[in-house]
């Protein structure tokens, strides 16, 4: 649900400098066939016939204007370099035994030559809309010539961390709280592939969340610590007043069952998170990552399933999200996994999404820590 209340932003042209953890909008199509023309492979001889062959020059890797050769002649090049065009092969200079201007050493038939177009011919399409811009993407884009390209947007993220007890440096004690939640959103939204605004704290006071929701310029608004029923916790009415639609209203999950995603009248996601900091935490992997997933143009991935040879108590009724170590022979917990604490997660790999049940279970799909990883398998 969260995947399908995501809007997906509208394309956008960047240069390839800003374009890295974008979302392809348009095929990658090469408008050149790359190589451009037959290159050498090697340094050492580009060769016409067989040999013994007669050394009568060298290409240079700028040179734009090769030799030609005749039979029987040769001439020296540089790995890169245009192969003249009636040469037959290419000879390394470690196989080249060279006397004077006479060359002789091994030939075979196009060996050592990187063909025109061998990567791609010109209208060639490289990879389809829907892939994410990755360092090899940008250095492929530029390798066929290109200097833009047409992608998503990053979609932009605003959070107002609320709590009256809440503090921002030094330990908790009786009356104050540690904000640990802050701290943790700016990495969640940058690797989850969106741009992070800065953090606004609010105090427990509906008109101030009202006012900060009607004003946050963002694709999506996280509120934290106002999502359960107490006096204090003021983000249900907040968005009724404001009248949004109510898409998810808690999910049997734990932690983070009073979660909540929301959608203002003009289209803006809210995200309520959990005060627990793993309950919010738990929010924004699951359906934080989804929505921005659907807004950058990408479909949810599949979760890998992966053994637990130990086992784990499943809930009856609510999924359960346990902090878990990867071995290869399959998921550990790691013990700490209590909705108030991260000290689970901290030194976790992953979550292990363990289904509601009766009994023990001895498999789980793993939801990345890491927004920005690839589920993998193991
Ligand atoms: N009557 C009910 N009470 C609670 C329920 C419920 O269903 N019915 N759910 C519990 C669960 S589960 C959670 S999770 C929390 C959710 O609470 P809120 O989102 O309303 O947040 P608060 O009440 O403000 O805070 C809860 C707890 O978390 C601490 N907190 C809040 N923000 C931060 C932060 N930024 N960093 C660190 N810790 C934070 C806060 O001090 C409280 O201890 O509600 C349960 N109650
Ligand atoms: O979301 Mo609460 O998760 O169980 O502490």
């Amino acid at each position: 649900m969260a995947h399908a209340a995501g809007t997906p932003l509208g394309a956008v042209s960047r240069s390839l400098s800003d374009a890295d953890g974008l979302t392809l909008a348009a095929p990658l199509v090469s408008t050149v066939a790359v190589p451009p023309v037959d290159r050498s492979a090697m340094d050492g001889f580009a060769v016409r016939g067989t040999g013994p062959w007669r050394v009568t020059g060298h290409v240079g890797i700028g040179c734009a204007d090769p030799v030609t050769l005749e039979e029987g002649e040769a001439c020296g090049i540089v790995t890169g370099a245009a192969v003249p065009a009636d040469a037959t092969s290419v000879m390394r200079s470690e196989d080249s035994v060279l006397l004077g201007d006479c060359l002789d050493g091994p030939s075979e038939e196009g060996k050592h030559i990187r063909r025109a177009g061998e990567e791609c011919k010109a209208g060639e399409q490289l990879l389809p809309a829907g892939v994410t811009v990755d360092p090899a993407v940008l250095g492929l884009a530029a390798s066929v010539g290109l200097n833009r390209l047409t992608v998503i947007p990053k979609p932009r993220v605003a959070a107002l961390v609320t709590g009256d007890e809440l503090v921002h440096r030094g330990p908790s004690g009786p009356g104050r709280v540690r904000d640990a939640i802050g701290p943790m959103l700016p990495g969640l939204i940058t690797r989850a592939g969106a741009t992070a605004a800065p953090i606004s704290h609010l105090p427990d006071d509906g008109t101030s969340l009202i006012n900060a929701l009607e004003t946050a310029d963002a694709e999506l608004i996280l509120v934290s610590g106002s999502s359960a029923s107490g006096p204090a916790d003021h983000l249900r009415p907040a968005l009724s007043a404001l009248g949004a639609d109510l898409i998810v209203d808690g999910v049997a999950c734990r932690p983070g069952h009073p979660q909540a995603l929301a959608q203002l009248p003009d289209g803006r996601l809210v995200l309520g998170l959990p005060g627990n900091p793993f309950a919010a935490l738990v929010a924004f992997l699951t359906l934080g990552v989804s929505a921005l997933l659907r807004m950058r143009g990408l479909s949810l991935p599949g979760l890998t399933l992966t053994p637990i040879p130990g086992g784990l108590q499943c809930h009856p009724h609510s999924t359960r999200l346990v902090p878990v170590r990867l071995e290869p022979y399959g998921a550990v917990p790691v013990g700490h996994g209590g909705s108030a604490m991260l000290r689970g997660p901290a030194a976790a790999d992953a979550l292990a999404v363990v289904d509601p049940g009766p009994a023990e279970a001895i498999a789980a799909r793993l939801l990345p820590l890491d927004p920005g990883a690839r589920p993998w398998a193991v």
